[in-house]
């Protein structure tokens, strides 16, 4: 699997605040972590790229960023953006923050609102909810923020804040987003004190650089895992996934309805845990979802909503209303182009209802330009009654550059 994008991006964030070197291996070459990377070279950060795709990062430390002489462009990425807004509402100088047409829809007064009681001074579109973002920096206060949402982007955009401020940043949650941004900070020396619904950060640490090895991107996994428990006769191993438990709900989920799934050669690599996956395939059964499991497979659904077309009975998807306001509103693509391919699928406000078990017909469904959705959307072609025409498939670069090829080799060519 591709490396993990959500830990490639904190690996470019914390290597560039850290004082000395800092080696990735494993780096998501994908779209969304271009962003990021191109990003910090633009605010004075060194960052070779070997041949072998391993990234050395000369970091210089907390400090040491330097005001980017351009707008930064996100492009497609919802954690580039929200965790950059954080660590810039701390530097000594002026930023500007946008993206492409999809990610300049997408809400950012869930970041800016919390940031402004620390004190930082961020300007934005719609009220100051809609990238472009202009950000003066300055001197922050600590916090202590109330999410109202489980999510990693707000939690995270808040810690980075608070390493530029003096004392004790809090953040508590509904429910457990990912971790990544506190096991990363740690492991870069910070002090970071996770508690029962929630986490507290040190501000002013000296990270040092590290050695860092990102884990195959389950998210990735997921829709291989799905392929391979509807098409009869199958059995996979997919090595080397990240099984941080914040981020394996798919799997929970998975069993849950029936799925053969093992992991096998349990093991830590740079503070997060990794398996590999044996999957078989399976029949599928219907299930209720919801609650705490929601954050923790949160990019998962587009796939999941596939696999509850092939599984006997009803699915039921609630509680995860943050879809809608993804790359694009997940729900009610899924449920749109599901339908052109005969699931009977309805859109809840909070999720989805699904009535598998008559399997998929053919035809021509598209992506919205989401990268889940095109890979979610090939899962289901691979295994409908007749072909399947998927328009708007570049943008699965954005996550998965070489999601194609894999999923070819996966199916001995019918990918
Ligand atoms: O922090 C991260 O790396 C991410 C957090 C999640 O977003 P939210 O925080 O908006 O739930 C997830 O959907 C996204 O793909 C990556
Ligand atoms: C929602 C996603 O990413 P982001 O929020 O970083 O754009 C995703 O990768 O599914």
């Amino acid at each position: 699997m591709p490396g993990d994008k959500s830990i490639s991006h904190r690996s470019i964030m914390l290597g560039s605040l850290a004082e000395g070197t800092t080696l990735v291996h494993g780096f998501l070459h994908g779209e969304d972590n271009h962003a990021t990377l191109n990003a910090f070279r633009a605010m004075g950060i060194e960052i070779e790229e070997h041949a072998d795709g391993v990234l050395k990062i000369h970091g210089k430390g907390l400090h040491g960023l330097a005001e980017p002489g351009d707008i930064l462009d996100c492009g497609n990425s919802g954690t580039t953006i929200r965790l950059m807004t954080g660590l810039l509402a701390g530097q000594g100088f002026f930023s500007v923050l946008t993206g492409d047409k999809y990610l300049r829809k997408r809400p950012m007064k869930r970041v800016l609102s919390p940031l402004s009681t620390m004190g930082a001074r961020i300007w934005g579109r719609g009220g100051g909810d809609l990238a472009p973002l202009a950000i003066q920096g300055g001197s922050l206060q600590p916090a202590v923020y109330d999410s109202p949402i489980a999510s990693a982007q707000v939690k995270s955009a808040l810690l980075l804040a608070g390493l530029y401020a003096q004392g004790e940043t809090t953040v508590r949650e509904p429910h457990l987003s990912r971790d990544h941004s506190e096991r990363m900070l740690r492991f870069f020396g910070a002090d970071v004190r996770p508690f029962e619904g929630g986490v507290t950060v040190v501000g002013h640490p000296r990270l040092t650089g590290r050695e860092v090895f990102v884990p195959g991107d389950i998210s990735s996994a997921a829709f291989f895992l799905v392929a391979a428990l509807v098409t009869p006769g199958s059995e996979l191993l997919v090595r080397n996934v990240g099984v941080n438990p914040t981020r394996s709900g798919i799997i929970d989920i998975l069993q849950q309805m029936g799925g053969s799934l093992e992991l096998l050669n349990s093991r830590e690599l740079s503070g997060e845990p990794v398996a590999d996956i044996l999957v078989r395939s399976s029949d599928l059964k219907g299930v209720e979802i919801g609650g705490s499991v929601v954050p923790r497979a949160i990019d998962e659904f587009p796939v999941v909503s596939v696999a509850a077309s092939f599984a006997e009975g009803t699915t039921t998807i609630r509680d995860a209303r943050e879809l809608r306001v993804k790359e694009t509103d997940r729900i009610a693509a899924m449920t749109s182009e599901l339908t052109k391919l005969g699931a009977r699928v309805a859109a809840r406000e909070d999720g989805m209802v699904i009535d598998g078990g008559q399997g998929l017909s053919g035809g021509t469904v598209n992506s919205h330009g989401d990268h889940r959705i095109a890979m979610s959307l090939a899962v289901a072609a691979q295994c409908a009654k007749a072909a399947v025409t998927i328009e708007d498939t570049a943008c699965t670069a954005t996550s998965f550059p070489n999601f194609w090829d894999l999923l070819g080799q996966a199916t001995g060519g019918k990918g």
